[in-house]
């Protein structure tokens, strides 16, 4: 798959000298939807605002279907569409109208079959010659979109497209981002709820103060969030495992005074109540036992409980 979107070592640094991105590389491939998770602050506006060309980078390059936002600024804009965070729609504006005009600022040609696929898409077709001030919150974001994919954009910006909807709405926003994908625009949403990611994305990446901690395919991302460390602590000193408790998911720590097994949390069965008799069979004694998370699952318990005194990546057993 090529890449549509590319970000080089992007860094930006607000007046006063706040780092904002710390020189994030990313690239976006044509036709998935990727989410870009993180907490409040994290930099995801900041990075969307830069690609969209709203704010400027302090360093680094990004282009977009190979154009540079900075040198070849109005190819690359015209094939993104923004959809940002706030509503900021004129109120007393019919539907069809608002969209294109959107349309226009782009300088394309009026085209009545684009706008009405655009409609159709988001399920707006019904009110178009409404009032804005007419609709309901959720169609409200809809027209948010469509006024965004006015001009054909290929690749499609979603800044947190549910904060502060309810279940239902955000489900029916699910159903639109996989319309959209299904009709070839590639999309990059950001958001704070790992549901949401799980829910819709090809690719996820988590960003935290300015930086990007990875980038992974959703599925092996989330096969490593349920895997758990069990740090099995001995009296004993060893130089090596013992042979008959050898297998790919044990190895001794690095000091030789515990055995590190590694499971999933979610499998039907994690195999450590076999592993504490094993151990007791080679004549093995404990000290403590130790359960750890994943690095990953430590990222993202801090990014879900940031502020949440209780939380904490590792809990005694
Ligand atoms: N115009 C600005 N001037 C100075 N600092 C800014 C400006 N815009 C953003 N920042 C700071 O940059 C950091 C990143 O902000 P950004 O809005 O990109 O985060 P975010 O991940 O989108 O957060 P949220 O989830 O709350 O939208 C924050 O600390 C913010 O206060």
């Amino acid at each position: 798959m090529s890449n549509i979107v590319e970000i080089t070592n992007l860094k930006k640094s607000y007046k006063g000298g706040f780092e904002a991105l710390k020189g994030v590389s990313l690239n976006i491939r044509e036709g998935e939807i990727l989410a870009l998770l993180g907490p409040n602050g994290a930099g995801k506006t900041t990075l969307i605002s830069t690609v969209c060309g709203i704010t400027t980078a302090t360093s680094g390059s990004v282009t977009v279907g190979g154009h540079d936002i900075l040198s070849d600024y109005r190819a690359a804009r015209s094939m993104i569409g923004l959809v940002p965070q706030e509503i900021n729609l004129e109120p007393f504006e019919k539907v069809i109208n608002s969209v294109r005009f959107s349309r226009g600022l782009f300088g394309k040609p009026s085209d009545d079959a684009a706008i009405e696929h655009v409609l159709r898409q988001l399920s707006l077709w019904d009110k178009k010659d409404n009032q804005i001030r007419e609709l309901s919150g959720g169609m409200k974001r809809r027209v948010l979109i469509a006024k965004a994919l006015a001009h054909d954009p290929r690749v499609l910006f979603l800044d947190e497209p549910t904060a502060g909807v309810d279940v239902e709405l955000r489900k029916d926003m699910w159903d639109v981002v996989a319309n959209l994908k299904a009709d070839g625009v590639t999309i990059i949403l950001t958001t704070h709820y790992i549901e949401e990611a799980e829910a819709i994305a090809d690719r996820v990446g988590v960003i935290a103060k300015g930086e990007l901690m990875l980038v992974e395919d959703k599925d092996t991302l989330m096969a490593r969030m349920g895997q758990k460390e069990l740090e099995v602590q001995l009296t004993q000193t060893l130089s090596e495992v013992p042979e008959s408790l050898r297998s790919d998911t044990l190895r001794l720590s690095d000091d030789g005074t515990a055995l590190i097994y590694t499971y999933d949390t979610r499998a039907e069965r994690t195999g450590i109540t076999k592993l504490l008799a094993n151990v007791a069979k080679a004549g093995l004694t404990l000290r403590d036992l130790v359960t750890r998370q994943s690095s990953l699952e430590e990222i993202f318990v801090n990014l879900v409980h940031e502020g949440d005194e209780t939380s904490g990546a590792e809990d005694a057993a």
